[in-house]
């Protein structure tokens, strides 16, 4: 039914110093079939609600297609476009900001008819009251206000006005995640039988992966504006692919503490959108990155400091002495330590480093102290990037990307170089590392 194809939206930076933009959606491609629930995962900010907000034309994308049936929705314009509206629509996770509280129940979910001059004013009433019953509200409420009534109420009467027009594709954008954990199974109960009922195409945002096992056919995982990983849930759940997936996944609480997959900690924060790393989006915190030649055997805690350094000459690069401070504190780091010594110290200063190791970083470190960061990150780079940083064959950062690997019998698919036939499988990696 869609099928979206190297999708981009960004959003202008709206300063006159730096334009870069945010890059929201950084390239993804992938389909939905018709009358399938795909959910869509993945930390807070990684661009799920500007995807979707983008697959319903709510968001113009900035580059790539979305096909509907064949039509790319992102070159229409005008009558078509208005026409089309009516096939996909948004239902939101806060039902209070969503509903005018100025209008009553009626109105609500008659607006859209009345927007589209539905069949006749009698039709569009009777229609309402039918929306009602189905989503299990009362022919009475028609003439109340949302104030008047509970949190899963008025998703209910939300959903009530999402489906008026009969749309055939609709974005929940963390339906539930508002709503008492008593109420959510029942509106939950509800999204699937008007599925069934209406023969739904559904995309279901959410952060809470337990919902996302129960409700979805298949998942895509999201990072930094990207999909890391898409296949059927079951199977991506208890044999996830992508180093991000495990991660993830191995942040949900087990009912059972003696289990044995082993909690994974990402060290730092996501990448700023408007500076994402140029080789793979979750190379940078990724607890399988692939290691350079000659350095597969380091201690694990030298490694992750390796990693924190680089982060901060590839951050330092670009900010003003100002913005330093923060990010220290982004970091964890006491911001009044605030020459490279210091910061060398704090990663440094409590493993073993070897002395090769030693020998190159503290030439990075005299360099990035005289401020030619760039000069840094570059011999840095020469000596700990691999492939995963974007590191190609020349030796030197040529933005290499992963690519998409099929990596199941169903077609899941996981972005990672991982997956290429030279280098151990993530599973093995992330067992021998806990
Ligand atoms: N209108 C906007 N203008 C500029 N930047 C935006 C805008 N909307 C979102 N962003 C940025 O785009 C990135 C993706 O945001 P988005 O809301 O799509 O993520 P999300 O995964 O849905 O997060 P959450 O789970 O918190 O809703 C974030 O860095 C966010 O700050």
């Amino acid at each position: 039914m869609v099928e979206v194809r190297d999708l981009k939206t960004y959003y202008d930076s709206g300063s006159l110093l730096d334009n870069r933009p945010v890059k929201a959606v950084d390239g993804v491609s992938f389909d939905i079939r018709r009358g399938e629930t795909l959910g869509l995962v993945g930390e807070s900010g990684c661009g799920k609600t500007t995807l979707g907000r983008t697959l319903i034309q709510l968001e113009d994308a900035t580059d790539g297609e979305i096909f509907f049936d064949g039509t790319d929705i992102t070159e229409i314009r005008g009558d078509q476009l208005y026409e089309w509206r009516q096939n996909a629509q948004m239902v939101f996770q806060d039902p209070d900001s969503s509903l005018n509280d100025r209008m009553t129940v009626g109105e609500i979910v008659r607006e859209p008819l009345d927007v589209h001059e539905w069949k006749t004013p009698a039709e569009r009433r009777e229609r309402v009251r039918d929306l009602l019953d189905k989503v299990g509200l009362e022919a009475e409420h028609y003439y109340r206000y949302p104030h008047q009534f509970s949190g899963g109420q008025r998703q209910r009467i939300g959903i009530a006005r999402t489906l008026a027009l009969n749309p055939e594709f609709i974005v929940l954008d963390e339906p539930v995640s508002a709503l008492d954990v008593s109420v959510q199974a029942e509106i939950i109960n509800l999204l699937e039988d008007l599925q069934d009922e209406f023969d739904l195409t559904y995309l279901f945002i959410a952060h809470d992966l337990s919902v996302v096992r129960h409700i979805c056919d298949r998942v895509a995982v999201m990072y930094l504006g990207n999909i890391m990983e898409i296949g059927p849930t079951e199977e991506l759940f208890t044999d996830p692919a992508n180093p991000y997936t495990h991660a993830l996944l191995s942040a949900i609480p087990k009912p059972d503490p003696t289990a044995s997959r082993d909690r994974i900690t990402l060290h730092g924060t996501p990448p700023n959108p408007r500076y994402p790393p140029s080789g793979c989006p979750f190379s940078t915190r990724c607890p399988a990155r692939i290691r350079p030649d000659g350095y597969e055997e380091l201690d694990d805690d030298l490694w992750d400091s390796l990693n924190s350094f680089r982060e901060i000459l590839r951050e330092r690069m670009r900010a003003e002495r100002s913005i330093r401070e923060r990010l220290r504190e982004r970091f964890g780091m006491e911001t009044r330590f605030a020459t490279m010594d210091d910061t060398y110290e704090e990663l440094f200063g409590d493993v073993a480093v070897p002395d090769e190791v030693e020998e190159i970083l503290t030439e990075v470190a005299d360099t990035a102290g005289d401020h030619d960061e760039a000069e840094a990150l570059d011999r840095f780079n020469q000596a700990f990037g691999s492939v995963c940083d974007g590191v190609g064959a020349s030796g030197v950062d040529e933005g290499v990307k992963p690519a998409f690997h099929q990596v199941s019998e169903s077609g899941r698919l996981s972005y990672c170089h991982r997956h290429e036939s030279e280098y151990r499988e993530t599973a093995d990696v992330i067992e021998a590392r806990n």
